[in-house]
C-alpha cells in the first residue's frame, strides 16, 4: 500500500513526506496560534503539495483531518526545514526528529522563523515564474527589493507575518482556501481606484495544487504604525478620550465603503432580504449554541432580536465590504488611519467572504471592538464604550452616507450576530477571551 503521505506531483515518495513527519505535525499543528479548532483531535495529517525551495527548506501544504469536522475541510500552508544540525538560536522552532531519506537523522523545524528560509521565500516572490506547484507574481517588478532582513511579526494573528527591513510585509494565509483570497482582491482593485487608505498589494503568490489558490501577499511596511486595539486599549485602561479617534475612524470606514462601492458592484435587496438575513442570523446562532453551551440561555433573547430584524423595514444595499473590521484591521500612521487584513472572518468560506453584504456588518465589527477593549482586564468601562460608539457613528455619517444609530434593529441584530461570530471564534482560538463577548451577548439579548 502507498503510503498517504506521497506528493501529489511527485512519483517517489519526498524524504519531507513521511508518517514521521505526519505525526509531528499532529502535535506540533494544534500548539499554533493560528490552527483553528485546536479542542479538537487531529486524526490525519497528509502532504498534498510540496515545493524545494533549497534541499532543506520545504513550502508545504498540508490538509489535515479533524474528529467532527468534515472531511478535507481544512488545508495548512507550512515552511519547513529539515536539517542535521540546527542552530541554538532555531532549537525553540523545532517540531521534532526524522529520518532522512538517506537514512540520516534530520531535525524539522518551522522554518518561518529562520531568516535564510524566509529570504529565499521573498526572493522567488520578487523574480516571479513558477516552481512546483507555486506561482509567483509582482507588480510594479520592481516594487519588491532585494537583500533586506526578515523578521516574524509579533501579533495575535490567525495568520503568519513577516516584516522586511520595515520595507515590506508578508502576509502569509496559513489556512488556504480554493480561490482568490479578498485581502489581495480587495486592496489591489481599490489601489487601482486611487483609493490610499489600502497598502497596495506589490508582489502575491498562488498554489495550483491541490487546487487553485492564494497563498500570501506583499505589501509596503507602514512604518511606525500603532493598531487601533493597542491605542483604544492605552485609552480605556486609563479611562482617557478616545472619541477623536473614534470620529475620524467612523469617516475613515465611511470613505472606505465609498471607495468599495465605486470599485465593485453594488445591489438593491431583494424584497424579503432581512427575512433571509434574520434566518441565516438565527442559524449560526443554533450552531454557536451547539458548540457553546454558554450561548444556550441566550438564544430566546437573541431570536427575538433576529426576528424584529425579519420584520424591518428598509434595507440598505449590499456591496464588497471588509467583512471582519475591528480595531486590529485599523493602523494609525502619518496622522490618519489606514485598514489592512480584507480576508473577512477566517473561519467562513471564501465564497461567503466574498459575497455582497450589507456595510453596517463593518460598522457593527467596530462598535463590537469598543466594547471589547472596554471589557478587557476585569474592570468594565460601559461609559468609555458608549463615548466611542457615538463618536464612530458620527464621522460615518459625516461622511453623507447614513447615521449607524438612525437604524438601531439593523444594528442591533448586526451587534448581535457578530457577537455570537466572536463568542465562536473565541471558543476555537482563545478561550480565555470567551466572556469578553458573551458578556455582550447577554447584554444585546436582553435589550431586545
Ligand atoms: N502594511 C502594514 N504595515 C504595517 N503593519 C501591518 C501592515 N499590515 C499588517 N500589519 C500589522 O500586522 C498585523 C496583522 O495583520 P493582519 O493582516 O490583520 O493579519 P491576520 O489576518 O493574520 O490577523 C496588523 O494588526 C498590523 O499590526
Ligand atoms: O485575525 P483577524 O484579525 O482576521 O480576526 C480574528 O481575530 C481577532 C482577534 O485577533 C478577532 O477580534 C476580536 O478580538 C479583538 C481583540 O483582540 C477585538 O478588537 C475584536 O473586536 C474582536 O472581534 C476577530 O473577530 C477574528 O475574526
Amino acid at each position: 500500500m502507498s503510503s498517504p503521505l506521497l506528493l501529489s506531483y511527485d512519483t517517489e515518495p519526498h524524504p519531507i513526506a513521511s508518517p514521521t513527519l505526519a505525526a509531528l505535525l499532529s502535535r506540533w499543528l494544534p500548539r499554533q496560534r493560528w490552527f483553528a479548532h485546536r479542542e479538537r483531535a487531529v486524526t490525519g495529517v497528509s502532504v498534498t503539495a510540496a515545493t524545494e525551495l533549497a534541499p532543506d527548506v520545504f513550502h508545504l501544504l498540508v490538509r489535515v483531518e479533524q474528529t467532527g469536522l468534515p472531511q478535507d475541510s481544512a488545508c495548512y500552508q507550512l515552511l519547513l526545514g529539515a536539517v542535521t544540525d540546527l542552530p541554538p538560536r532555531l532549537q525553540g522552532c523545532l517540531l521534532g526528529r526524522m529520518e532522512g531519506s538517506h537514512g540520516q537523522d534530520l531535525l524539522v523545524y518551522d522554518a518561518l522563523y529562520d531568516p535564510r528560509a524566509t529570504i529565499l521565500l521573498l526572493d522567488r516572490i520578487r523574480r516571479g515564474g513558477v516552481m512546483g506547484a507555486l506561482r509567483f507574481e509582482s507588480f510594479p517588478r520592481s516594487a519588491v527589493p532585494a537583500g533586506l532582513m526578515p523578521r516574524v511579526l509579533d501579533a495575535e494573528q490567525s495568520n503568519t507575518s513577516i516584516v522586511y527591513g520595515d520595507e515590506v510585509i508578508l502576509k502569509l494565509f496559513r489556512r488556504v482556501q480554493p480561490g482568490i483570497n479578498p485581502d489581495l482582491e480587495i486592496p489591489g482593485v481599490l489601489a487601482r481606484h486611487g483609493y490610499t487608505r489600502v497598502p497596495p498589494p506589490v508582489a502575491w503568490f498562488h498554489t495550483s495544487q491541490p487546487f487553485w489558490g492564494t497563498l500570501g501577499v506583499v505589501q509596503p511596511f507602514l512604518r511606525g504604525a500603532t493598531d487601533g486595539w493597542t491605542l483604544a486599549l492605552q485609552s480605556a485602561l486609563a479611562q482617557g478620550d478616545f472619541s477623536g479617534h473614534a470620529r475620524e475612524l467612523g469617516r475613515a470606514t465611511g470613505e472606505l465603503h465609498v471607495a468599495l462601492a465605486e470599485s465593485f458592484p453594488v445591489r438593491e435587496p431583494a424584497a424579503e432580504h432581512h427575512t433571509r438575513l434574520a434566518d441565516q442570523m438565527t442559524h449560526r446562532l443554533l450552531h454557536a449554541a451547539a458548540t457553546v453551551p454558554a450561548l444556550r440561555s441566550h438564544v430566546p433573547g437573541l431570536r427575538e432580536v433576529f426576528i424584529k430584524l425579519a420584520t424591518a423595514d428598509g434595507g440598505l444595499h449590499l456591496q464588497r465590504i471588509h467583512g471582519d473590521l475591528h480595531l486590529g484591521q485599523v493602523l494609525r500612521a502619518d496622522d490618519q488611519w489606514h485598514v489592512v487584513d480584507f480576508e473577512g472572518e477566517p473561519a467562513k468560506p471564501l465564497a461567503e467572504r466574498r459575497a455582497d453584504r450589507s456595510p453596517i456588518h463593518d460598522i457593527a465589527g467596530m462598535l463590537r471592538s469598543f466594547d471589547y477593549a472596554a471589557h478587557i482586564e476585569k474592570a468594565a468601562r460601559p461609559e468609555w464604550a458608549t463615548r466611542c460608539r457615538r463618536a464612530f457613528c458620527d464621522g460615518y455619517g459625516a461622511t453623507g452616507l447614513f447615521d449607524p444609530q438612525d437604524i438601531p434593529v439593523l444594528l442591533h441584530a448586526h451587534e448581535a450576530d457578530r457577537a455570537v461570530y466572536e463568542v465562536l471564534y473565541e471558543a476555537t482560538h482563545r478561550p480565555d477571551w470567551i466572556t469578553v463577548p458573551l458578556r455582550a451577548v447577554a447584554r444585546l439579548a436582553r435589550h431586545h
